[in-house]
């Protein structure tokens, strides 16, 4: 398992950055790696994301000194979602099955977390996001077909989207931890345009579903400050309260978008008019 640690950057600090001050601070280049968990610690909310990519036999979620605990989830919760083949996280013995775009919350104080892959020839690919918590709550398997789905956006704006939120409020319950899933229709490129802000939470996004040589080109800053990032598929990126997240493709893709922080109020967004955007 590695684990790379990420400082939090302030605002004007950030408008300073190059390109690969950027997509060092920002952008997250490597979550899958096979029969690896690789990791990024990011000081925004104290965020874990990540991946495991189970091949030659099962991963374990293993703790490290920047989490100071016994084990990873002793003072944390975890959202999984697979974006690869079939696969199996077992929590303290418990055996979950995840098809492809089904997500797992996993309770704080679970003690061994297992990820397996159904078929070595089509791996699972769980994408990860952790926050910190204070309580215990259920772990829960959310089902794509049975998260809360928003049919959003229209054609002339192209971003007709649908977002599934299966990580929250009323779904299941969580400490801190919001998180489902957005996918385009085919043809339509832009997502969360107009842009938002939202200081009480901090976001992270994985965008996948791209091809080869497709690419995102991801909005960030503040609203009068912005910035871009060039994003590749099965790449993360972790957007600080002060930014919007926001992007354009050159193909429809889907994204993971994942919150942690002051409120789980999905609807708390502090929306950009377009005259504002600079
Ligand atoms: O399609 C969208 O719009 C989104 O997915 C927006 C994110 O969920 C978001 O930014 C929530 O705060
Ligand atoms: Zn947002």
């Amino acid at each position: 398992m590695s684990l790379a640690v990420r400082q939090a950057s302030h605002p004007e600090a950030a408008r300073h950055y190059d390109t690969a001050a950027l997509r060092a601070h920002f952008l997250v280049e490597t979550l899958f790696r096979p029969d690896a968990v690789e990791l990024t610690y990011s000081h925004v909310d104290r965020i874990v994301v990540g991946g495991a990519m189970p091949v030659a036999g099962p991963l374990a979620l293993e703790t490290h000194k920047a989490l100071g605990q016994a084990t990873f989830l002793a003072r944390r919760e975890l959202g999984v979602c697979n974006v690869g083949g079939r696969g199996r996280v077992v929590c303290d013995g418990e055996a979950f099955d995840l098809a492809p775009r089904d997500m797992l919350y996993v309770a704080m104080g679970t003690g061994d977390v297992r990820f397996e892959s159904a078929d070595a020839a089509e791996p699972a690919k769980f994408y990860l996001f952790s926050t910190p918590a204070h309580a215990r709550h259920r772990t829960v398997l959310v089902r794509e077909a049975d998260a809360n789905a928003l049919e959003l956006g229209g054609q002339e704006q192209a971003n007709t989207r649908t977002l599934r939120q299966y990580i929250i409020p009323g779904r299941v319950e969580s400490c801190q931890l919001v998180m489902g899933l957005t996918t385009l229709k085919p043809g339509n490129v832009w997502n969360t345009m107009p842009s938002h802000v939202h200081d009480r939470r901090c976001e992270a996004y994985l965008y996948f579903g791209l091809g080869t040589d497709a690419r995102v080109v991801h909005l960030m800053g503040e609203p009068e400050e912005t910035r871009h990032l060039v994003v590749a598929n099965e790449q993360a990126i972790i957007s600080p309260p002060w930014s919007i997240h926001s992007g354009c493709g050159t193909s429809a893709y889907s994204f993971i978008w994942a919150m942690g922080g002051d409120n789980q109020d999905f609807t708390d967004m502090d929306m950009v008019p377009m005259g504002v955007l600079r």
